[in-house]
């Protein structure tokens, strides 16, 4: 069921995003190596409390996830708040919504405002794939857990004899659908093909984002809301993202080798996001708090919403579905929107959902709905570069959309922003951002 939101508290507040922060973001084992998530959420909470100068004490619930968990350290959230100068006493859990990871955690600190739990809080993501946890395989662990019960010698051979080579092998976590097995990758190839997605027009979307962010991170308009990073003990510096291409030429897009589908596929290196090391963050107050405490206010939270779908075929298409609940809830069309900032996991899933969004047939069939979610305006789409340039730390990327098109439309002058992201698992967010 839709139906409008009014994100409203008991006594008319809205819920104020007053700032949001990033580290840079870093390709796989480069400039995060090392560094794990819980370390790169710790920098970037810090940083936007020394930032903003806010008393710690004022800060009372930490919503945090990761994607690739750390078994040793599950509650990211409250490992944050130990590691940084937070009160002890503040509130913190972890969420987990695969790439749509710190659109909830931003949803669950608004929800803790909006029904009067708290005043301020801190909401993001961070993920690390260069520190991940390596398993065994199932083989081996039961075999492992089957010597610690074994008895006699005889019987202990017997379970090390039955080990074949790649059993004792290690695993590392795959970026796949846990019951499907397909990988991202090679869904976003499905949605090529069922999609009619030319390799020509991926190529071109991905070309066209590197331009917009080395064009942006030229600008200088990032430096505000990109922290610059030196993760103690490693002694280095990182003051920009690294993935996206100062010189990005399109020729040189046509010569890679499609990655997912060797033989019949589109999706490159090129045309995919990258895996990537990074952590964002956003600190949210109800609105007159956040006045009486002196803060200029970013934007609000208009609207939001999430949505699920099956995760067999073409499952990457989140947008479709939770921007025309989020729309209905806001009370809004497509046109409406100044900017639409839709999260890039693959050129192919994001022109599929391009597409998708113009399809009344997609709408009829789909949404159940007579007309299509609308013409997406490219001039309004992505146009600081998405998620193909930036990278994505799967659970920051959230909190990037979010900080980023606010950002934008404050610059602007104003106005309505749409931010989207397709998840693994069908999932969907959509969450619309007002700036005044
Ligand atoms: C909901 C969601 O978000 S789902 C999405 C989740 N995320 C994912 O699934 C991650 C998908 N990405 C990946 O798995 C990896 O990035 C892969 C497998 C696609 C590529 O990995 P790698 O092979 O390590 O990429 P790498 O960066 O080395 O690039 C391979 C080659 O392409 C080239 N290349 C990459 N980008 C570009 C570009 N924009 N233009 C030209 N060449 C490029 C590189 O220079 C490199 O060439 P080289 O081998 O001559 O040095």
């Amino acid at each position: 069921m839709t139906s409008m939101q009014s994100l409203k508290t008991a006594g008319g507040d809205r819920v104020a995003i007053v700032a949001g922060l990033r580290t840079p973001f870093a390709k796989q084992a480069t400039a995060f190596h090392g560094v794990p998530a819980v370390d790169l959420g710790k920098m970037v909470v810090n940083e936007l409390i020394a930032k903003h100068d806010l008393d710690p004490a004022l800060i009372e619930q930490l919503v945090f996830g990761q994607v690739v968990q750390m078994p040793e350290a599950p509650n990211i959230a409250r490992e944050i708040v130990l590691g940084t100068q937070m009160n002890v006493s503040t509130d913190a859990y972890s969420v987990s919504r695969a790439c749509a990871t710190s659109f909830q955690s931003t949803v669950n600190v608004a929800e803790s405002i909006l029904l009067g739990n708290i005043d301020v809080g801190i909401a993001g993501g961070a993920d690390s794939t260069s520190v991940t946890p390596i398993g065994v395989s199932k083989k081996f662990a039961r075999t492992l857990l089957d010597l610690s019960k074994a008895k006699t010698f005889s019987q202990r051979m017997k379970l090390i004899s039955s080990l074949k080579f790649k059993d004792i092998l290690p695993v590392p976590p795959a970026v796949a659908e846990y019951s499907t097995g397909l990988s991202m990758g090679q869904t976003a190839e499905q949605m090529a093909k069922t999609h009619q997605i030319s390799r020509q027009a991926q190529d071109e979307l991905a070309h066209r984002s590197h331009t917009l962010a080395a064009k942006t991170w030229a600008s200088g308009v990032l430096g505000d809301e990109v922290m610059t990073a030196h993760p103690e003990p490693f002694d280095r510096f990182i003051d920009k993202d690294n993935c996206f291409r100062e010189n990005s030429e399109l020729a040189g897009y046509a010569r890679l080798r499609p990655v997912f589908d060797r033989k019949h596929g589109s999706v490159t290196a090129a045309n995919s996001t990258p895996l990537t090391d990074g952590a964002a963050a956003v600190l949210l107050m109800r609105e007159s708090r956040a006045k009486e405490l002196g803060y200029n206010i970013l934007g609000y939270i208009r609207s939001y919403a999430f949505s699920a779908i099956d995760v067999w075929e073409d499952m990457l298409m989140g947008p479709s579905y939770a921007t025309p609940m989020a729309l209905k809830r806001a009370g809004l069309n497509l046109s409406d929107l100044d900017l639409i900032e839709m999260h890039e996991a693959f050129a192919a899933q994001a022109l599929a959902n391009i597409k998708m969004f113009a399809s009344t047939k997609f709408a009829r069939e789909k949404l159940g709905q007579d007309k299509a979610i609308g013409d997406i305006d490219m001039d309004k789409f992505n146009v600081l570069g998405g998620s193909l340039a930036y990278g994505h730390p799967f659970a920051a990327t959230g909190a990037r959309l979010i900080t980023q098109t606010l950002n934008e439309l404050k610059r602007r002058g104003g106005g309505l922003g749409l931010t989207t992201a397709c998840a693994a698992g069908g999932l969907g967010a959509a969450m619309i951002l007002e700036v005044e």
